[in-house]
């Protein structure tokens, strides 16, 4: 905690919140003094002339002590605001540029909570920090300082309610600290089966789930409800028991007290004054118990916050940038792997490929056999754990991310939007696009008649995208990856939303564009009929390569690419290929019925 006040605090105005709160401290420590003299000399005496003097200097104290408090408070909130708006800010960046395994390790929920609700507790402590942590114990000893000057008899009475209170606030924090560790980790759970619901909502639905959903969510929402009652019922457990302590010292200080005035030992302002810093005193040491409690709960954010702000970044930016002037585009594959931190095989293994400007090179593939992996490396969202991918001849790793991703456009398997409009959709793949710009892409993009018929480029688009089908959504995110200028292309499985037809068109307007003529176009595909024209498909089982050429080639040699023919293409187009696939496919559907 104290390593991130460091890094996010300013040092003049946490100086002046600090210089403040001592003034504050120091005039209220003295204010007592001033009330014990005016009853012990002025009223005692009836000297009007000192009790208008001293009047006038209670006065000017209290002032200072009002305007230093307000000053304390102000830099503190700003600065604790500040500290809070500054971590959010580095949190969010932090997370946008988080390599896929990190993001996977930490799972969304957690990233939510740590971005805004453990900022909040830091924000809080912060504060609390700068006002009430410094400003307790020099109350406190402030306090006990000027009372044992008053009375050294009468500090006896906190001889016994100093450690009664001590002993109530130790059982109160051995309660509350364990559980504030686990309440944080339980509004991660809540968020988790929150953010599931919701995303899930339609499936939920449809299976009849609700009930059940419903009850996983009390379940979480019961278990943190219990656990936040039982750590805030402790903590203000605390208030009325400080209250009783205090009562009863105070009877004892005024019980000692009158039989030390009826012995002529004390004067009447003294004992007044010592009631004052009697309460000084208890309540600072309240105070103090309070942020006992609250820097424990801090320390649990502190660490959450730091794990995500400190996770080490494994795709990382050379320190010398390579290479900037070529004007070829060559994509390399050189005996490329990747494995998953957690995971027992390779997700890719092994690959080695070279597409040139211009080619399309298509990958098709099981589930789970590394398409999207591959996708993901090419864009450096993670990096190879072995071998490694050339761009014109260098190695990606060395050119900048900022630069990698201004040649790279990629379009994910789930299609993402934003909401805004379908024009504020597009400013992303170009931010300086004209409309002329946009409606070639969204025609390439076979969306431009939907677009027209519903409003046009300014027509809205609702958070993720609802407002459209899932065709829909697809076309205008490929439509926002073609309005990019880029050296490559990535479509991941992005076709398969579209019917044949679409599908169809949409590769013939990609493969006639000008624009996009010398880029290579990586596209992932689970139909042949997708991938059939490419210049190379790249056939992935379990993440090992099982064949790599072109469609004629792998239909004559490759089996993995011969079954996934078998499985999608007539027997008529079959033979009409001259493979000998279709007795393979009679003798499979000798055994049973085919769908
Ligand atoms: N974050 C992850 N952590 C561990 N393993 C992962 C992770 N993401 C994917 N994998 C594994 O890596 C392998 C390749 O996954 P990938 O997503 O590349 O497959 P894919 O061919 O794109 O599949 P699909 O067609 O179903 O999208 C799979 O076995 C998958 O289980």
């Amino acid at each position: 905690m104290i390593n991130l006040g460091r890094r996010y605090l300013q040092f003049w105005p946490v100086f002046l919140a600090l210089l403040f709160l001592v003034i504050q401290v120091v005039t209220n420590l003295w204010l007592p003094t001033i009330t014990a003299d005016i009853i012990n000399k002025g009223i005692a005496q009836h000297d009007m002339s000192y009790i208008w003097n001293m009047g006038g200097i209670m006065l000017i104290v209290a002032i200072a002590s009002w305007v230093s408090a307000i000053i304390n408070v102000y830099y503190a909130s700003r600065q604790s605001q500040r500290l809070g708006m500054n971590l959010r800010h580095d949190l969010f960046k932090k997370i946008l540029f988080m390599d896929d395994a990190a993001f996977h390790d930490f799972g969304d929920s957690t990233l939510i909570t740590r971005t805004t609700n453990d900022v909040t507790q830091l924000q809080n402590v912060f504060q609390t920090i700068l006002r009430m942590m410094l400003m307790a114990p020099m109350m406190l000893i402030g306090s006990i300082f000027m009372a044992w000057k008053l009375s050294a008899n009468l500090m006896v009475v906190f001889l016994v309610s100093l450690p009664i209170l001590t002993l109530a606030v130790v059982i109160n924090m051995g309660i509350a600290i364990p559980r504030f560790r686990s309440m944080q980790s339980k509004i991660d759970k809540i968020n988790l089966v929150f953010q599931q619901g919701l995303t899930g909502v339609r499936v939920i639905r449809a299976f009849n789930r609700d009930d059940y959903e419903v009850k996983k969510f009390d379940e979480a929402n019961r278990d943190l409800t219990h656990t936040s009652r039982v750590v805030l019922t402790t903590v203000a457990m605390l208030m009325p028991i400080m209250t009783v302590i205090l009562s009863f010292t105070n009877i004892a200080i005024v019980w000692f007290g009158a039989d030390l005035i009826g012995k002529n030992m004390m004067g009447m302002g003294n004992l007044v004054a010592f009631l004052t810093y009697a309460t000084q005193i208890l309540m600072s040491f309240m105070q103090l118990s309070a942020v006992a409690v609250m820097v424990p709960r801090a320390q649990v954010s502190a660490t959450r916050v730091r794990e995500v702000l400190e996770r080490p970044d494994k795709v990382l930016d050379p320190e010398k940038v390579l290479d900037k002037n070529v004007s070829d585009i060559k994509l390399d594959f050189d005996d490329v792997s990747y494995k998953f931190d957690e995971a027992e095989r390779n997700a890719l293994s092994h690959l080695t490929a070279e597409i040139t400007a211009g080619q399309t090179l298509a990958v098709i593939g099981g589930t789970g056999s590394g398409k999207s992996t591959l996708i993901n490396l090419i864009a450096r969202l993670m990096d190879v754990t072995d071998g490694s991918i050339k761009l014109n001849g260098t190695d990606i790793r060395q050119i900048s991310q900022h630069e990698l991703h201004d040649k790279v456009a990629i379009t994910q398997q789930k299609a993402v939007l934003f909401s805004g409009t379908v024009r504020s959709n597009l400013y992303f793949g170009k931010p300086d696009a004209s409309d002329d710009e946009m409606w070639k892409a969204l025609e390439i993009a076979q969306a431009s008649d939907f677009v027209k018929e519903q409003g046009g480029l300014d027509m809205p688009v609702e958070q993720n995208g609802d407002n459209f089908s899932g065709g829909q959504r697809q076309r205008l995110a490929i439509a926002r990856t073609l309005i990019k200028p880029a050296d490559i292309y990535l479509f991941d499985d992005s076709f398969s939303a579209l019917d044949f037809a679409t599908d169809a068109k949409l590769r013939l307007a990609i493969s006639q564009s000008e624009k996009h003529a010398q880029a290579i176009k990586v596209i992932v595909a689970q139909r042949i009929a997708t991938v059939m024209n490419a210049n190379q498909i790249l056939v992935l089982e379990n993440g090992e390569m099982a064949g790599l050429g072109s469609h004629k080639e792998l239909a004559k040699s490759c089996p993995q690419y011969q079954e996934i023919m078998r499985s999608q293409l007539s027997d008529k187009d079959l033979s009409a290929m001259g493979i000998e696939i279709k007795s393979l496919k009679s003798e499979e559907n000798k055994g049973g019925d085919s769908l």
